[in-house]
């Protein structure tokens, strides 16, 4: 491995070890600040450069495309690794991901991302991102890349009533992790440009169970 990937790794630790312990006692973490220096801006200049292929969400990979438009009005485009910005977030991405199934002894096998764009008004009403059995997506992750001034929070709900129990303003820099099958969520109508990156650990379907914590 290059020296340069093992330092990127190795300032992503911290990161890491607080996820798990979140993920361990509450099944969501909220860590601010989470990134090596300089990724986040590489990666808004990346996602700023690719504006022109952002599509309407959902469309290619969900059934019905006109529901889908009434319960989100992002804009999103899949990564592919093929920009040093991406290769960088996805190799992060897969260390931690190696890290989680060591922890809970689980079986993720990929992880898969796209880079979301929420202009004025645009929001996302409260969803899972997966059902129980229904589902490879274990774990949800979204990765804030700008700091708008107001707007756009993301609201995650308890699992069986309306509580919020975290409400996380998008901040350069700030990822958050939650178990997909667990966590209703929304996002609140931007006020200004939202830019992001949601991605999804995902698992074989006949192995898809709870997290089973290493303690
Ligand atoms: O951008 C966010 O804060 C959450 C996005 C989300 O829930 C999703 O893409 O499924
Ligand atoms: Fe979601």
């Amino acid at each position: 491995m290059e020296i340069e990937q093992i330092t990127l790794k190795n300032n992503f630790r911290a990161t890491m070890d607080s996820i798990l312990d979140n993920i361990h006692e509450h099944g969501y973490a909220v860590i601010d600040d989470a990134f090596p220096e300089g990724i986040i801006e590489e990666l808004l200049n990346d996602c700023l450069e690719n504006q022109p292929e952002f599509k309407p969400a959902g469309i290619g990979r969900q059934q019905d495309s006109q529901l889908n438009a009434q319960i989100r009005k992002d804009k999103t485009l899949w990564l592919t690794g093929n920009s040093p910005a991406q290769a960088d977030f996805m190799a992060l991405m897969g260390e931690l991901r190696l890290e989680v199934n060591r922890n809970f002894f689980l079986g993720l096998f990929d992880y898969e991302c796209h880079y979301a764009k929420y202009e004025i008004g645009d929001f996302y009403l409260k969803h899972l991102d997966a059902f129980k059995g229904k589902s490879n997506r274990v774990f949800t992750t979204v990765c804030y890349l700008n700091t708008p001034d107001a707007g756009g929070e993301l609201l995650i709900y308890t699992q069986d009533s309306d509580d919020v129990i975290a409400r996380v303003a998008p901040k350069a820099g700030t990822l958050v992790v939650f178990e997909s099958e667990r966590f209703p969520h929304e996002v609140l109508a931007a006020e200004s440009a939202r830019y992001s990156i949601a991605g999804w650990f995902r698992m074989n379907n006949s192995m898809v169970g709870t997290v089973d914590p290493a303690s």
